[in-house]
């Protein structure tokens, strides 16, 4: 059974990965490169391995060349030569043995590469930044009628790349963030009014805190990109902590690195810098609620209370990814695979409603994945949590005020519509 939204777009179909019966590539003509671009992922070192064992066990391919360090090193290093013996057990590891590195994108300057060393098959792994790029390089491939295909591989622990189901090593960094928020929990509900605030990676969408809170159970409030918040005032930050510090005596906060940033800018100087990539560097959010949270406290006097701040940033990335994720990556690789040697290019593998599909790069690059904060999984979250939702911010405040003053209506009298003639029929409130 297919189930559509009423309103949603219609007549989007991807291509369903896996062998075709018409191979375009002869194994021995196959000139095959792999590399991995942008941060680290657990999962990365599966999908190199899965790519070198499929192109061999499922083709026979022997030519396969690892590039190093991101796709400068198309221009700039050296390269590897991957064999299945020499990948063999590289999927136990964190990181990526290829290397990876931001920026040095030179569309020109690979391309030539690609051409001066005989590729004709290029995996590129990497996020959004990453399949960009492999979109300029598969467009300039085609331009100088080159007959090699690009592929893309999605990886992102910030799981904001768009149509796939999700990323590979998403379900792993999840995992580990448990590890944060339980030894925030324990810090906190062992001393009085203890707070335990961990930050965890997602700079413009919340996925990895929203997971991580839905799986724990320990978190009271989740703090994502997607959802502004604000402090001080009715519904604010501040009550919700006093309350459930009145409550239970402890609480846990889980803050995406992405939240809040226009709060940390009103009160921090901006750095306002960007990574080689272009991507905008962000204040450190965690540090500075942290810090809040403590003069909030220490100057109402009422509530002392003891905060410790978790930073498990780079732990929940860099490492092996666990087994879900590793059968994710060997699904990916080899769909990679199939439709490589099938003659497509210029597509990413991925996961769309559960089944292996190949996807156009445009598809992949023209939005970001966000946290939809109207729709279920949030509205879960919250119930989940019982946190405010920080809609009711101090503009709607103002208009609630407005609209309030407009009720002057006669208090003998309120008007009232009947369900079974509907009419209008004025009744007196019970208590008059
Ligand atoms: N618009 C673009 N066009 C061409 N290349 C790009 C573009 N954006 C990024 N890249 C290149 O892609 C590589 C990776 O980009 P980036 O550092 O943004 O990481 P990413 O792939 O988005 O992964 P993640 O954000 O998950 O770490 C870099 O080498 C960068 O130069
Ligand atoms: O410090 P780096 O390597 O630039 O990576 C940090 C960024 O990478 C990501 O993990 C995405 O890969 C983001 O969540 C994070 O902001
Ligand atoms: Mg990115």
């Amino acid at each position: 059974m297919v189930v559509v939204h009423k309103d949603g777009a219609r007549g989007v179909h991807f291509r369903r990965a896996g062998p075709r019966q018409k191979v375009y590539f002869e194994a021995d003509e196959v000139q095959a490169a792999i590399v991995t671009c942008g941060g680290l992922c657990p999962g990365l070192n599966t999908v190199i391995r899965e790519l070198v064992c499929g192109l061999n066990h499922m083709y026979g391919v022997k030519r396969v060349l690892g590039i190093n360090g991101g796709y400068r090193g198309f221009y700039a290093r050296n390269t590897i030569t991957l064999t299945p013996k020499s990948v063999n057990d590289i999927h136990k590891r964190g990181g990526t043995v290829l290397g990876t590195s931001r920026g040095g994108h030179d569309t020109k300057k690979i391309v030539d590469s690609i051409q001066d060393r005989g590729i004709n098959q290029v995996y590129i792994i990497g996020g959004d930044g990453t399949q960009k790029g492999a979109s300029a390089i598969f467009e300039e491939v085609r331009r100088r009628g080159l007959k090699v295909s690009v592929v893309g591989i999605p990886k992102t622990i910030d799981n904001d790349i768009p149509v796939i189901d999700k990323s590979f090593g998403f379900d792993t960094a999840v995992e580990e963030a448990q590890r944060a928020i339980n030894a925030a929990h324990v810090e906190a509900e062992s001393v009085e009014n203890g707070i335990g605030v961990v930050k965890l990676m997602g700079r413009n969408s919340g996925f990895i805190a929203m997971y991580a809170t839905l799986a724990s159970r320990d978190v009271d409030c989740c703090l994502i990109p997607e959802s502004p918040f604000y402090l001080e005032g009715p519904g604010g930050l501040y009550e919700y902590i006093e309350k459930r510090l009145k409550e239970n005596g402890h609480m846990v906060i889980v803050i995406a690195e992405g939240a809040g940033q226009e709060l940390v800018s009103e009160s921090v100087q901006s750095m306002g810098t960007q990574d080689a990539s272009g991507n905008k560097l962000l204040q450190d959010v965690g540090l500075w609620i942290s810090q809040k949270i403590r003069d909030h406290f220490a100057e109402q006097k009422t509530l002392p209370i003891t905060l410790k701040y978790i930073d498990p940033t780079y732990m929940i990335r860099a490492i092996p990814s666990n087994a879900s994720d590793n059968v994710y990556c060997t699904l990916l690789a080899q769909s990679a695979v199939h439709g490589a040697m099938a003659g497509y290019t210029g597509y990413t593998s991925g996961l769309v409603n559960g089944r292996q599909t190949y996807i156009p790069f445009y598809r992949i690059t023209e939005r970001q994945n966000h946290v939809v904060i109207t729709d279920r999984m949030w509205a879960r979250l919250l119930s989940s949590t019982n946190q405010p939702s920080f809609l009711d911010v101090k503009g709607d405040h103002e208009e609630k005020e407005e609209e309030e003053t407009l009720h002057q209506v006669p208090n003998e009298r309120i008007s009232k519509v009947t369900s079974d003639n509907n009419e209008i029929s004025h009744v007196y409130p019970a208590a008059c």
